[in-house]
């Protein structure tokens, strides 16, 4: 509706131009917005008053002009001018269903795919080997995952680029301990906890002086590519993504083995990285170390920010890999646009290695590099989520905990389920509860974690969006239609009837502004005030009562129909389930 307006102003405007009523080279800047008070129309603008100025005319003249010449349209049934001249357009209830009529016809939902598909890249989860993910991957990997599947609904091609950790000096010492566990034929056990293997790694490397020797030794043959290190370097790797791939599985994160792009799959670029920037003149010797220096990043002292690329003793850094990484997705994947789901205190070691791949060449202008940056995970005190010991805490003992307290929380509410039939729902209300109340949240802040809010059914939570579909599921049960199925267009009669229509019809331009701004928690918003928008039209205008029309039932079971589509591919789009019953 808002793009309907739009084209018929700007047709407008640039008719009034050629005329002469407005400079030639005017490029105003379109404003329309949904009206609270729906007396005043449904949309407005503040065009007329914008425009007075240069049109020489006062606003509510020029708005008068606009109307006139303004190409005449089905959707719009009545056009006026309020208050000093604004502009409110009057929506054709009719056209307005069949809008719904559409949406109702479409698996798409009346979204068009990108007039441009692209090609973008989205780096996001990167857990480290032999590391458990911690709590706060949950935000990367959850809110990337929810922006690769908007893109892809939208036609895009998404290459996921799980950019794990698994280079590094470390390896040295992984190796040997791996090399030691399985020479005293300890058990599994050992290996499926990591956090605990990392540390026995460390204290093994730091108390004993063979071991040390020998792991440094191996991390020297691993770079060489030697076959044993390379066989016991993978092991570690899979041996950790096996682990990360039951999180994702359970989280129903699109992510799987053949997403993996780790750190190492850039190594062997990086000697040729360095060799082309000091051809080029962009990196130099300093003190051993090959350096970037760059006027636009001021140290303390006011000089040019040196960004160290290969460090004296020859080793590679976190940023070599980043500026070959950057090099790899234009030219190997052939990017149109990147997205880096990473913690913003990320920002600045992004800012150089993207400043560096440009000014070498690698990134082209019209490629965007897109630092999609999130805050910390904070407890209810406000402080960094941790154990009450004071240790990080495990993703799956979050993901544990979640399914128990939903367990409690739906075994309370509904005593009339079989056990098994519990658990499903419990675990479907855990896992959606979890990751809705981080999408839900403005990306960039921290985000305070707080168990009672997000099991909450009650408030913007995913509990309250999958009872709202469970209810129009009951709905449809109980008129003995099915809902999936239906097809026409309502009449809409009633204010509220035609209220949700509208929140209907906005579900296309929220999916186009998750994928451009990449922020997931503007469709949470929008669901949730469809919901809402849904439950004062049921109280409003009842479906299944005694006394409501054949006629009138039908038409309401439509715009039931519509809102149930529109949830189960809002959430969707999140990787959220929806539920028949709970
Ligand atoms: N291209 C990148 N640097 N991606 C993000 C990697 C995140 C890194 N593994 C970490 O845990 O901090």
């Amino acid at each position: 509706m808002k793009a309907i307006i739009e084209t018929l102003l700007l047709e407008t405007v640039s008719q009034m131009k050629q005329a002469g009523t407005l400079p030639a080279d005017l490029q105003p800047r379109l404003q329309i917005d949904r009206t609270k008070d729906k007396s005043h129309g449904d949309f407005a603008t503040n065009l007329a008053m914008m425009l007075a100025k240069p049109a020489k005319s006062n606003p509510r003249q020029l708005a008068q002009q606009i109307i006139e010449l303004m190409p005449k349209h089905a959707a719009i049934s009545n056009i006026e001018i309020a208050g000093p001249g604004f502009i409110n357009f009057f929506v054709n209830p009719d056209h307005l269903a069949d809008q719904i009529g559409q949406l109702l016809s479409d698996d798409h939902a009346s979204v068009q795919l990108a007039a441009s598909p692209q090609t973008v890249v989205v780096d996001y989860s990167a857990p480290n080997v032999a590391k458990e993910m911690a709590v706060h991957h949950i935000r990367s990997t959850v809110i990337g995952d929810a922006v690769t599947r908007t893109l892809e609904f939208l036609g895009h091609q998404v290459v996921r680029a799980n950019h794990i950790g698994d280079w590094g000096t470390q390896f040295g010492m992984l190796i040997a301990y791996l090399e030691k566990v399985q020479n005293e034929q300890a058990s599994d056990m050992e290996l499926s906890d990591l956090e605990a293997f990392y540390r026995e790694a460390k204290k093994h490397y730091d108390e004993d002086e063979d071991f040390a020797e020998r792991s440094r030794n191996y991390v020297v043959k691993l770079q060489g590519g030697d076959e044993y290190c390379q066989s016991m370097w993978r092991k570690l790797v899979d041996i950790t993504m096996e682990q990360n791939q039951r999180n994702y599985d359970r989280l129903n994160v699109s992510l799987s083995d053949k997403d993996v792009m780790g750190e190492s799959l850039y190594n062997d670029m990086l000697p040729a990285i360095v060799e082309d920037l000091a051809a080029q003149g962009l990196a130099v010797e300093d003190a051993g170390a090959m350096v970037v220096f760059l006027e636009e990043y001021k140290g303390k002292d006011g000089d040019a920010m040196g960004v160290i690329i290969r460090k004296k003793d020859g080793g590679y850094l976190y940023t070599t890999t980043d500026i070959a990484c950057a090099k790899y997705r234009v030219a190997q994947l052939g990017a149109d646009r990147v997205l880096y789901f990473i913690d913003s205190r990320q920002a600045m070691h992004l800012q150089q290695a993207w400043t560096i791949a440009r000014k070498a060449g690698y990134v082209p202008e019209q490629v965007s590099l897109e630092h999609c940056a999130f805050g910390m995970m904070l407890g209810k005190d406000g402080k960094p989520f941790k154990t009450r010991s004071g240790g990080t805490v495990k993703l799956v003992d979050l993901l544990d905990e979640a399914e128990e307290r939903a367990n409690a929380l739906i075994a309370e509410k509904n005593q009339d389920l079989a056990d098994d039939e519990r658990r499903e729902i419990a675990t479907a209300v855990a896992m959606a509860a979890v990751k809705y109340a981080d999408l839900s949240k403005n990306r960039t802040t921290d985000y305070i974690f707080d168990w009672d809010n997000m099991l909450s059914f009650e408030g913007n939570t995913a509990p309250y969006l999958q009872y709202a579909y469970t209810r129009i599921q009951s709905i449809f049960r109980k008129a003995g239609v099915d809902g999936a199925t239906l097809s026409g267009s309502p009449q809409l009669q009633e204010a509220a009837e035609q209220a949700l229509a509208q929140k209907l019809t906005q579900f296309s331009d929220v999916v186009n502004n998750v994928a451009a701004k990449t922020s997931p928690h503007l469709m949470c918003t929008y669901l949730y005030e469809l919901a809402g928008q849904f439950m004062s039209f049921y109280e409003a205008c009842p479906v299944n009562k005694d006394g409501v029309a054949d006629d009138v039932r039908a038409s309401r079971l439509l715009l039931c129909g519509a809102t149930a589509k529109v949830l189960k591919l809002g959430l969707g789009l999140l990787g959220i389930a929806t539920l028949e019953r709970m």
